[in-house]
């Protein structure tokens, strides 16, 4: 079932959320925004300060991930391949503290990449997924 057609998430312009070829689920990138359009993860202090959470915005990502998964057959632990694409590398060891909560060493097979923007400026990490298709 599509993200439009659940309610969950919806992609930012015409892509699905996940496309099935052949044996594998390939899931559009994804990050901490919510329904609402806010980013989870990111806030905003009197002083005008802004502050983001890496580990909670790809504890929000993994979520929607898992959830992305079962909506359509999976689950987790079909997950082969993952992308992470930060804004800052000062956030990797976080973003590692917060990822081995979640998969283990024979888990699936990673690539972290820096990247110059996101978006929206409030995201600071952006997941891409493949995973094994139901049968
Ligand atoms: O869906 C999001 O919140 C962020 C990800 C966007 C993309 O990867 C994209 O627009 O291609």
């Amino acid at each position: 079932m599509s993200a439009a057609a659940s309610g969950a998430v919806k992609p930012l312009a015409n892509y699905p959320d996940l496309k099935r070829e052949g044996g594998l689920l390939f899931l559009s990138g994804m990050s901490a925004r919510q329904a609402d359009g806010t980013i989870a993860g990111a806030a905003r202090a009197s002083d005008g300060a802004e502050t983001h959470d890496v580990a909670e915005q790809l504890r929000v990502i993994l979520r929607k991930v898992g959830e992305t998964l079962a909506r359509n057959g999976g689950s987790f632990g079909d997950i082969v391949d993952v992308t992470v694409f930060l804004t800052d590398m000062r956030h990797y060891r976080a973003m590692n503290d917060e990822y081995n909560m979640w998969f283990a060493v024979d888990g699936p097979a990673r690539t972290t990449v820096g990247v110059n923007e996101l978006p929206h400026p409030d995201m600071v990490v952006e997941l891409k997924v493949v995973a094994r298709a139901p049968a």
